[in-house]
């Protein structure tokens, strides 16, 4: 790589190691509490301090749960599987070694499918493995290479990460991008990951540049050029967006070394967000400077028979799918309606309870477009739903208007927290009883012979005065469309 090439020639060689935070009620090798909420240094016992003498226990939920991404991922579940010490010493790393798994990881094999401007991709998932999250670094006044001093909270240490390796078939960062989302609506629809918290998801990417030569016509990169490749793996990133920032950066920066003849070092950089851009932080460190060994206070973990009984809920693809075969929505409205098991399952409800079409109109288009405007999720309304499906039951039922619905209900239940029967007494939205609109109708006709003649006459404007009139008189309850037909069923 010594000679300068055009920028054109080099194609961006990506592999990616997520860690995810599993959500489990206690650590993976002891009882301590893993909520995120509590005091720095309170849920510690001797186990996750890695004080001498103390032994850790396997926390079921954990393995369940990386069994059940596992699945989703189409990965091959070996019948047994071991646990590892990989040895270092880190402030945050009380034991100075942490238990992960080496060799026979949990996962192995599987592959993801996503969408990346239309097109359809795969990413091949090399492995995946349980391990000990370290606790967490508090740099104090600055960031990692420039702060005065450190804290250091072991709450976080014990708790259960899954890291997933991928194949290093990615092409570029907007597809990292891509990958991630995917990656968060599935594990998000297994129950096992919650994206609302700090740092459940974080991850450490790799980036080489190689020769075009080196790709194949299937987007495969030819093995010898992976290996000789001078490869950078970028930490802490972690988010969709920071992902893609740091790697189009990464990209940049390696590829003009390569162009200025100079050689990319394989070493580990560090995202500085703030800054946007990658530092430099250390020389890559090799295998053998961790010394794994096989964690003898551990029995190896037989999963043969208790993996089949694991069940997964049907994922977001397959749900895309049957939303547009069972209710007949577009795939746009069917890729809105999937991208959280909440709203999937809300939308589903709803479409029992009155109707497939309302329900796909007022949950994808109004209420998601409302939240959207005001930047919020729909985790933050997780409580009021009810409210809003009984929001949907007033327009089913035709009680009020689609209009007064969206633009005054809608928007004060998310504004001021309202309910939405006390929004619709409170403005005096009630739809008006057809009595109350026949007699409106018959008073506007009896009051406006002029337009009435008009009507008569074809001029096309007198209609919609007179709707104008009757919906005054309403006091703007009545459904403009009902009277308008009214109307001219009356002026026949
Ligand atoms: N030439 C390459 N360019 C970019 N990424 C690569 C290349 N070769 C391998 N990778 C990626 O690097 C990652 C290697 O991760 P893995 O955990 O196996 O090893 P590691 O990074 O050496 O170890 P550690 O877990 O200590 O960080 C994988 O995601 C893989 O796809
Ligand atoms: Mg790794
Ligand atoms: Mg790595």
């Amino acid at each position: 790589m010594a000679q300068a090439q055009e920028q054109d020639d080099l194609a961006v060689v990506i592999g990616l190691e997520v860690h995810v935070q599993l959500e489990t009620d206690t650590k993976i090798f002891c009882g301590c509490s893993t909520d995120p909420s509590e005091e720095p240094n309170t849920q510690t016992c001797p186990v996750c301090l890695g004080l001498p003498g103390a032994l850790p226990v396997l926390n079921e939920s954990a393995v369940e749960a990386a069994v059940k991404v596992g699945k989703a991922l189409d990965a091959s579940i070996p019948e047994e599987t071991r646990f590892h010490r990989k040895n270092y010493y880190y402030p945050d790393l009380p034991k100075n070694f942490q238990i992960t798994q080496y060799d026979d990881p949990i996962c192995q094999d599987g592959e993801l499918e996503f969408s990346v401007e239309g097109t359809r991709r795969a990413v091949g998932i090399r492995r995946a493995h349980l391990e000990e999250d370290p606790g967490s670094l508090k740099h104090q006044g600055g960031s990692i290479d420039t702060a005065e001093y450190t804290l250091v909270d072991y709450n976080r240490a014990g708790v259960p990460l899954l890291e997933i390796v991928t194949k290093p078939d990615f092409r570029g960062a907007e597809e990292v991008r891509a990958f991630l989302a995917k990656l968060e609506e599935v594990l998000e629809y297994l129950g096992v990951f919650d994206s609302t918290r700090d740092g459940s998801l974080r991850i450490d990417a790799n980036l080489s540049v190689v020769d075009d030569d080196a790709v194949e016509p299937d987007g495969a990169v030819a093995e010898e050029a992976l290996e000789s490749a001078n490869r950078t793996e970028v930490k802490n990133i972690s988010s969709h967006k920071g992902a893609e920032k740091a790697l189009s950066y990464e990209a940049t920066r390696q590829k003009n070394a390569i162009r200025r003849g100079r050689a990319v070092e394989q070493e580990t950089r560090h995202w500085d967000e703030s800054r946007g851009i990658t530092v430099s932080m250390r020389s890559k460190e090799e295998e053998k400077d961790y010394r794994y060994f096989e964690e003898a206070d551990l029995p190896p973990l037989r999963v043969a028979h208790w993996k089949d009984e694991i069940q997964i809920p049907e994922l977001p693809d397959a749900r895309r799918e049957r939303f547009q075969t069972e209710y007949g929505l577009n795939s746009e409205a069917a890729d809105k309606l999937t991208t959280t098991k909440q709203v999937a399952d809300f939308y589903e409800d709803v479409a029992a309870a009155f109707d497939p079409d309302l329900a796909a109109t007022w949950v994808a288009d109004e209420l998601l477009g409302e939240l959207n405007y005001r930047d919020m999720d729909v985790t933050e309304i997780e409580g009021r739903l009810d409210e809003v499906s009984r929001l949907i039951e007033l327009v089913a039922t035709d009680e009020i208007t689609a209009k007064n619905a969206r633009e005054t209900v809608l928007r004060e239940m998310l504004d001021d927290g309202a309910d939405p029967d006390a929004v619709v007494e409170r403005e005096g939205l009630g739809k008006s009883s057809g009595d109350e609109i026949q007699q409106a109708v018959e008073a506007a006709i009896e009051e406006n012979p002029d337009a009435v003649e008009d009507y008569h006459d074809g001029e096309g404007g007198a209609i919609n005065f007179l709707v104008g009139q009757v919906m005054q008189k309403t006091g703007g309850s009545a459904d403009p469309g009902d009277v308008n037909q009214l109307l001219r069923a009356e002026l026949e």
